[in-house]
């Protein structure tokens, strides 16, 4: 399809107020390994942070890496399993967890942006002290004879957004690897989602997106739910709706949330634009949280 001069004015001219809306405002960008597609897909993806880092938003990128990860466990022998979304993580899987996610995507996602015309700066957890973590329990908490040790999980504990305040606002990007350290100094895995949602959270960021490899939080007959309140999500994880990978991510919303954004969306990042589509048209994508 063809969009001709005159439409290509409409459009720009229609994602004014949108703009508008979040000038100067931070937006967090969740970045799932699932998302992440063919080298292209991360092309676009770069070249649409970079249209928004023009715009004056402010936006700072977290990457996962899931899939990634298990593919280098996979060459290397190394078993993985996981227990309610997260994956258990022994001494030798967080080494390579660590380089997987704060090396070789990290470096990948500032590289594309960069090539796009922007300024990138990868980090991690570990940076400036910017996560500090504890180990994270399991999932199954309420029922001590379920605890699942999940070994180097960790779960923030303290935000210190001094070195992210050095280069929001100053045409720098920051691109986020879940990796943080503990108060011993040890490594920590952090699932990317929870990560996102406490960066947003302690950068009182206007919008937390999620960018995964589903339309948004499904229903049972697989039908997108476009709208979902804290207490709907406590009801969908109870009833076997929400599971797996999902878990985290709706946690997530509610985290942030609480520690106040404004609103936070779980979208297909598979979808052209999607960033685009969601922050620049009425037309909106995936499902939104809200309290
Ligand atoms: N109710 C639900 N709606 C949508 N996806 C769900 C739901 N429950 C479980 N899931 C699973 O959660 C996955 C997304 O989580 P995850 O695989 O961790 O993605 P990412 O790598 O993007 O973080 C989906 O691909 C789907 O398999
Ligand atoms: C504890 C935990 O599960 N950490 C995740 C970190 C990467 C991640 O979350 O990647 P996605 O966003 O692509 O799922 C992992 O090891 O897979």
């Amino acid at each position: 399809m063809t969009v001709s001069p005159h439409d290509q004015a409409r459009i720009l001219s229609e994602a004014l107020p949108h703009m508008q809306r979040y000038d100067e405002e931070t937006v967090v960008i969740k970045y799932g390994g699932h998302a992440m597609g063919e080298e292209e897909a991360a092309r676009e993806f770069a070249r649409d942070i970079v249209l928004l880092e023009q715009t004056a938003i402010n936006p700072v990128v977290v990457h996962g890496g899931g899939p990634q990860i298990a593919a280098m466990l996979g060459r290397l022998g190394i078993k993985s399993q996981f227990s309610g979304g997260l994956r258990v993580t022994d001494a030798a899987t967080v080494e390579i967890v660590e380089m997987v996610l704060a090396g070789s995507i990290n470096k990948q996602i500032v590289s594309h942006i960069n090539q796009a015309g922007g300024k990138a700066v990868g980090l991690c957890g570990k940076d400036g002290n910017m996560v500090i973590a504890r180990k994270a329990g399991g999932p199954s908490e309420a029922s001590v004879a379920d605890v699942v040790d999940l070994g180097f999980v960790g779960e923030p504990e303290k935000i210190d957004t001094t070195v992210l305040d050095q280069i929001i606002g100053r045409e720098l990007i920051p691109v986020l690897a879940p990796i943080a350290s503990g108060p011993a100094g040890e490594t920590f895995n952090i699932n990317a989602d929870t990560f996102a949602g406490y960066i947003a959270g302690a950068l009182k960021a206007k919008r937390l997106l999620l960018l995964t490899d589903v339309p948004g939080v499904l229903d049972k007959s697989k039908k997108l739910i476009p709208e979902l309140s804290v207490n709907d999500i406590r009801k969908l994880i109870a009833d076997g709706t929400i599971s797996g990978g999902m878990i985290p991510k709706v946690e997530t919303c509610i985290t942030a949330l609480e520690q106040g954004v404004e609103g936070v969306v779980i979208l297909d990042g598979k979808v052209k634009h999607a960033v685009l589509l969601e922050l620049f048209t009425d037309h909106g994508a995936g499902t939104l949280i809200h309290r």
